[in-house]
This record gives C-alpha cells, sequence and structure tokens, in this order.
C-alpha cells in the first residue's frame, strides 16, 4: 500500500476511534443514568402510591381533602435533600397534592397507579429534574473528548510517526541502494574485463559495455533477455565467433571449489579470449571476458625472445646449443655434421667509426646473407656481438663444409651498401666437425672456437679445421695469460731502450722503449706475443701505466737534449686514465713533457675517433710529442694524417727491409719522407740494419733512424754508455 493512502487510513481509523470514544461513553452514561434514574423514581413513584393507597384504605372518604396528611405520608418516602416533587392525582385525574418546589427543566417524571382493593382509585406521579444527569453527562462527554482527543492523537500521530520513520528508512535505504547500483553500474561499465550473466533458460540478465565492445554487439542484443543463442549467431556471423578452446589447465580446468571453468577461446578475428565461467545456484552463470591477445603475444614474444637474438631474429646460443645436443643425437645413426664458428673481421671499427645503427645494419645485412649460404636442414645463430655460428647437418664428407666455410668467407666478403656507405668486412671461420671432433655440444663448440681462433692468428678471412694439438696451443696460452697477470707484481718486466738517431746532427737524439718480460722458467717472452694477450685481457691499462713511469723516471737521468718514445696501445685510448697516467708519470719523475714522445699505431687511429682525437689533443696539450708508428701497413695511414698533426712519422721496417734496392720501397720511404718535410713532420726509419740502407735513408732525407746497425734495445743501466758508443759509430758511418 502506497504511504499517502496509508496515511489517510491511519487519519480515517484514528477520527474514528475518537469520535467513538468521545460520542459512545457520554450517549452510554446519559442512557444509562437516565435509565436509572427512570427507575428509581419509577420505583418511588410505586412505593409512595402504595403507601397513599394504604392511608386511602384507611381513610376510604374524602381522602382527597387530607392534603396535608397525605403530604406526610408521600414526604417519607423522600430524602431532604432529595430535589423531588410529587403530585397526587384522583382517578378522573384531578390534582389532588403536589409536594416539592418548581424544579429546574428539563425534568423527568415517573408515575404509579394508586391501587386500593384491587381497583385504581389515583394516580402518584414523581418528577424530578434532569439536569444533574445532563451535567453529570456533561462532564463525562467532556472527559470522553479529553479521551477521544487522546486516542485520536495516539493513534494518529504514533503510527505516522512510526510510518514516517519507516518511509525514511526505507528513503534512505533506497538511497543506499540506489548508491550501490550507481556504484557497481560504474564498476560494470568500467571493468576492464567484459561480464556477462545469463540465467537457467540461457537469457541475458546483464552485462557490461566491455562485453558488448568485445562482442561488437549491437543495442538490441544487450537488452536483457536476449537468447545466448541469438549473440552467438550474431557474433558467428561477425566474424567473432569461437574458432578453438583451450581449458587453461589441462587437468584443472574446473575448480572444484566453485565450480569455475577457465578457458581460453580463439576468436575467428585472431583475438583470444579468457572466459571464466561461474555457475549460479539459480540455474544461470556468470562469466568474465578478458582479451589476453597483447598477453598472448607477449609470451609468445618472451619465448621467441629466449631462444631468438632481437636483432637479426636468427636463433641464438640457447638454441644453437640445443640444435648441436640434437644434431648429436643423430650421429647415433652414424651421420656427421659440421659446427661453423664465424667471427667478423673489421666489425669493430665499423661500430667504431659508423655508429652503432650502422653496426646493427651490418649484422641484419650479414645474418640476411649467411642464411643465403645454408641449406633449410641447416641452423644459422647469432651468439653474440659479431659471432655468428653454424650447425650443417649431414657433412660425412669434409669438403661439405670447406665449400660452406668458402661460400660464406664470399657472401660476407663482398661490399655492402648500407646508408649510402660502401662498408667492406671479412669473416674468420672454425670448424669442428661431430662426433669426430667431441661428442658433447659444448665441446665442440670450443673446437669450433679454437679453430676459429687459429684461422684469425693466420690472417683472417679465412678458415680452418679443428685439430687435436689446437687444443694443446689453447692450453698454452692461458697458462701464458696465468703468467702475464702476475709479472707486473713478481717484478718480472724490465724497460729496454733502443736509441734513435738524429742523422743531421750524427748523434742520438733520443730512445725507444721497448718493454721486456722475463719469466722464471719460460725466461725471455717476446712483446710481439704477450703485448697483443694482454690487450685481449685488459692488463695493458696496468702494464702501460707502469712502462710510462719507469720511462720517464729513467729518461729524466738522461741529458736534457734526449728524449724518449714509449708506445701507447689502442686499449690504453679507451680507459679513461690514459691521459691521467701520462701527467701523473711527468709529474712524478719530473721529466720535461717536450721530452716524452708517445708513439700509436693506426688501431689507435680506427677507434671511436671523436673521442680518440680529443684524448690526443689532450695529451698533445701537455706538452708531449705524439709519433705515428709502423706508418704504411695499415688501409688509411694518409687519411690520418690529416686528422691529427703528428709530430713524427715512423716508417715501418718492412719497407726498409727491402732498401736500397728495392724500387719500391724505395720510392715509398722517398714519399714518406717528402711527406713529412711538407706537413713539418719529423720521419724515423725503423729496423735499420745495414749501411746501405742508412745511406739509401739519409740520402732520402730522413730524419732519424733506429735499428740494430746501431744497437738493440738495452737495459737503462747501458744507456749511458749507448750515448757515446752510439755517437761514435755514426761518425764513423757517416
Ligand atoms: N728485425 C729487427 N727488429 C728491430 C730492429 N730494430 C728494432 N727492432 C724491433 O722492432 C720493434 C720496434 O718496436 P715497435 O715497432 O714499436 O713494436 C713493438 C711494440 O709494438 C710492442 N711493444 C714493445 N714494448 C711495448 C710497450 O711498452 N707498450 C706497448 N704498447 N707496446 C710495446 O711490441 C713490438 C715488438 O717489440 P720488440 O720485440 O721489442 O721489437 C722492437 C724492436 O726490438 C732491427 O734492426 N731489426
Amino acid at each position: 500500500m502506497r504511504a499517502p493512502t496509508l496515511r489517510r487510513l491511519i487519519n480515517v481509523i484514528g477520527l474514528v476511534i475518537a469520535l467513538i470514544t468521545t460520542v459512545a461513553i457520554p450517549a452510554t452514561y446519559a442512557s444509562i443514568s437516565y435509565m436509572a434514574q427512570g427507575d428509581l423514581i419509577s420505583a418511588e413513584a410505586r412505593l409512595n402510591a402504595s403507601r397513599v393507597a394504604r392511608y386511602i384504605y384507611q381513610h376510604t372518604a374524602m381522602w382527597t381533602f387530607h392534603k396535608v396528611r397525605l403530604i406526610e405520608v408521600i414526604e417519607l418516602a423522600v430524602s431532604d435533600d432529595e430535589k423531588v416533587r410529587q403530585r397526587i392525582f384522583a382517578g378522573d385525574g384531578r390534582l389532588v397534592v403536589e409536594d416539592g418546589e418548581a424544579l429546574p427543566t428539563p425534568t423527568m417524571k415517573r408515575s404509579a397507579p394508586i391501587i386500593v382493593s384491587g381497583k385504581e382509585v389515583g394516580r402518584m406521579e414523581v418528577e424530578v429534574s434532569a439536569r444533574p444527569l445532563i451535567e453529570r453527562t456533561a462532564t463525562v462527554s467532556l472527559f470522553s473528548l479529553c479521551l477521544g482527543l487522546l486516542a485520536y492523537l495516539s493513534i494518529r500521530i504514533l503510527p505516522l510517526r512510526a510510518l514516517d520513520r519507516t518511509i525514511r528508512q526505507l528513503g534512505q535505504r533506497e538511497d543506499q541502494l540506489a548508491a550501490t547500483n550507481q556504484q557497481f553500474e560504474a564498476a560494470l561499465t568500467n571493468m576492464p574485463h567484459g561480464l556477462s550473466m545469463f540465467d537457467a533458460q540461457e537469457r541475458l540478465v546483464l552485462c557490461n559495455r566491455r562485453y558488448a565492445e568485445m562482442y561488437g554487439l549491437p543495442r538490441d542484443l544487450i537488452e536483457p533477455g536476449t537468447r545466448r543463442a541469438d549473440i552467438v549467431a550474431f557474433r558467428e556471423a561477425a566474424g567473432i565467433g569461437i574458432i578453438g578452446t583451450t581449458p587453461v589447465n589441462q587437468d584443472a580446468d574446473v575448480d572444484p571449489c566453485s565450480g569455475t571453468m577457465v578457458l581460453d577461446n580463439q576468436h575467428q578475428n585472431g583475438r583470444t579470449v579468457r572466459i571464466s565461467r561461474k555457475p549460479m545456484s539459480t540455474g544461470g552463470f556468470v562469466s568474465s571476458h578478458e582479451d589476453i591477445t597483447a598477453i598472448r603475444h607477449a609470451e609468445t614474444r618472451i619465448a621467441h625472445m629466449a631462444y631468438h637474438d632481437a636483432l637479426t631474429e636468427l636463433p641464438n646460443r640457447v638454441q644453437f646449443h640445443q640444435e648441436m645436443t640434437r644434431a648429436l643425437t643423430r650421429t647415433r645413426q652414424g651421420e656427421s655434421f659440421s659446427v661453423l664458428c664465424l667471427d667478423l673481421d673489421h666489425f669493430k671499427s665499423v661500430n667504431d667509426t659508423l655508429g652503432h645503427p650502422m653496426g646493427d645494419a651490418l649484422l641484419r645485412a650479414v645474418a640476411k646473407r649467411l642464411q643465403g649460404c645454408v641449406r633449410e636442414t641447416d641452423v644459422v645463430a647469432r651468439l653474440g656481438g659479431d659471432e655468428f655460428a653454424v650447425v650443417q647437418a649431414s657433412t660425412n664428407e669434409p669438403h661439405i663444409a670447406t665449400g660452406m666455410a668458402q661460400r660464406i668467407i664470399e657472401a660476407l666478403s663482398a661490399p655492402y651498401e648500407l646508408d649510402g656507405h660502401q662498408i667492406v668486412i671479412g669473416v674468420s671461420v672454425g670448424i669442428a666437425v661431430g662426433p669426430d671432433d667431441s661428442e658433447d655440444a659444448d665441446q665442440l663448440m670450443k673446437a669450433a672456437d679454437m679453430a676459429l681462433y687459429r684461422a684469425k692468428a693466420e690472417g683472417r678471412g679465412t678458415y680452418r679445421f679443428f685439430e687435436a694439438e689446437m687444443d694443446a696451443k689453447m692450453q698454452a696460452r692461458r697458462a701464458l695469460e696465468l703468467d702475464l697477470r702476475g709479472a707486473l707484481q713478481n717484478g718480472e718486466f724490465e724497460v729496454h731502450y733502443q736509441p734513435l738517431v738524429n742523422l743531421a746532427a750524427n748523434k742520438v737524439s733520443g730512445f725507444e722503449a721497448l718493454l721486456r718480460w722475463t719469466h722464471p722458467i719460460r725466461g725471455r717472452v717476446s712483446p710481439a706475443n704477450f703485448i697483443p694477450l694482454a690487450e685481449e685481457i685488459g692488463a695493458i691499462n696496468q702494464i702501460g701505466a707502469w712502462v710510462l713511469k719507469q720511462a720517464c723516471a729513467d729518461a729524466a737521468q738522461w741529458p736534457d737534449d734526449v728524449r724518449v718514445a714509449v708506445n701507447l696501445s689502442a686499449v690504453q685510448f679507451k680507459s679513461q686514465t690514459l691521459v691521467l697516467d701520462v701527467a701523473a708519470a711527468l709529474g712524478a719523475s719530473g721529466l720535461s713533457s717536450r721530452r716524452l714522445e708517445l708513439e700509436i699505431t693506426e688501431s689507435v687511429m680506427l677507434q671511436d675517433t671523436e673521442a680518440t682525437l680529443g684524448t690526443l689533443h689532450q695529451l698533445r696539450g701537455l706538452g708531449v710529442r705524439i709519433s705515428m708508428d709502423d706508418f704504411g701497413t695499415g688501409y688509411s695511414s694518409l687519411s690520418y694524417l690529416r686528422k691529427f698533426p703528428f709530430d713524427k712519422i715512423k716508417i715501418d721496417q718492412s719497407f726498409v727491409r727491402d732498401l736500397p734496392d728495392q724500387a719500391d720501397s724505395v720510392a715509398i720511404v722517398r714519399a714518406v719522407t717528402g711527406l713529412g718535410t711538407s706537413l713539418g713532420m719529423s720521419t724515423t726509419a725503423e729496423g735499420v740494419e745495414t749501411q746501405g740502407q742508412l745511406d739509401r735513408l739519409r740520402a732520402e732525407g730522413c730524419t732519424e733512424v733506429q735499428g740494430w746497425l746501431f744497437s738493440k734495445a738495452c737495459p737503462a743501466a747501458e744507456v749511458a754508455g749507448l750515448l757515446t758508443s752510439v755517437a761514435k759509430r755514426c761518425s764513423a758511418a757517416a
């Protein structure tokens, strides 16, 4: 029932009860009192009638004249304070006696016959005032009115108040419900997953916006009551039908506690949706729909990345290892296979000079070319950096692997056109054969690596098969490495000095510092052997700093016009401390910086040129001289002369060796000395062993010479003696 109706009803009930209370009580009181009063005066009338009858019986005659006596008789029955009026009428209706004063109106009368000897001789009438009754009734009415009012108020106010409270509470609850509904609606609308609820008859109860969006459902298909079959049919027609379903957990796709079923549905449009469907106690079910396409793609990508190289998309080291293990399994059927380890030659310089993006592009181009060199059954992988590898299946004949190695060298060495740059690199290849070289994937890889090392050591751009003795060589190299790491601490190094002779002055102008390592067991180890190793293992920074310090300290003891030349490795240029090391060596020794000459090779200039040139200028800033060593052996020596104003060019001994007769060498020496003169750089020829070589160099205008003709490199203690002995020899040779 609605609140206003209820309110009206309560009002009516209150009014009725109030009316009943107000009217019924006084009415009942009045009628009962009236009847009681009537009965009382009737009884009085009858009583006095019988008294009067008795009196009449005794005084039959003339009783009508005994008025005083009659009054006494009737007064006896009435108390003094009772306001009563009594009348006695004769049988003919004539008033015989009247007793009592006039009464306030209205009055009540009752009469009774006066019967004497069975005959009615008159009538006895008793009259009383009804006013007291009316007054009492009025009092009762007043009381009833109060009672009625009270009843009305209590019946109307209390229930209405209760009703109001209930209505208020209901209102509050409605508001709460509305707020909750709003929140629910907002949550449903904004939830990232689709949500749908179907009843036991598979009719839509509710769904959110995302659900409609996911399946492109039009408005009429998301109305409550829509049949699920209609939704499914629409989806299929729209190309969003399910083409495959995978339980999320193979065995436990249904949660035994909640009955929730989790499935991944593949859709015709390529998307994957994870459905969680939970049955409801009413027979229907509620499902959440999560579009996991992106997650799936990411998972697939991650799985792919675990086994592939991100740059080239080739299999990575992990997958390559697996491929080798598989190939080794196949060898049980008598099949052989080859593992080719590849290392790009000069890749680093491309990376350093043209930048990493170009390096990346080059690696991608290499990967593509490599794939063109192999069959479908072979696997090409990138192991990292510029290292690639190939598992070549079924290579029972060695020439099969050789063929592939040659194909690869040829393909990779062809020039690359990248972003307007023509790039030429090479590749070295090491080959190991499974199961002949090893039946273990790691060992096989190591064998191919050793073969690669050999290929690189033997001039690059070539291939080598693994041979058992390589293993021994590798072991020897490791032992040397171990010894080299301890050489500095063990005081096994010494700096020797080879004089540089100025041809114009015929005197020693300086000494080149050359490092010597005397191992307690190995004896003298050639710098040509240990310097590259020290560079490889990073020990050259520490060793180089020590040489600088030692050479400066020794040179500080020499005459002021004698310089010292120290070789710097390309690796030292990569360290941030080179300039500091030089400054520290000069500072510690007190040697004037103009007496220090630093010799760098082309490999230094090949590195990140901007940084290298920056370091060279900082060194020049210290006041030291910079010379270009082994000039002419690299490809771009000339171009480097334009990049940095070297103080000196050292002509490599390979050109001096063929002097004085070899025309080519003479031409080169002539060109370099000419270049030096025109660029304001002095020239030093290395490896001068004969008088003939010296004469030719003098004739070509070379500034300085250095070589065994004058002296081999000697310990620092012999420098003083060398200064005089070499000067003598110079004069003799001049
Ligand atoms: N056949 C022949 N050889 C001659 C003659 N005169 C000098 N030599 C040798 O030629 C090399 C000249 O040094 P380099 O070109 O700087 O070549 C050096 C240099 O590149 C490197 N090296 C030596 N000491 C150091 C060093 O302290 N630091 C660095 N970074 N490299 C060093 O090791 C290389 C080899 O050094 P060494 O074995 O001392 O070999 C020295 C020297 O002994 C000669 O008339 N005939």
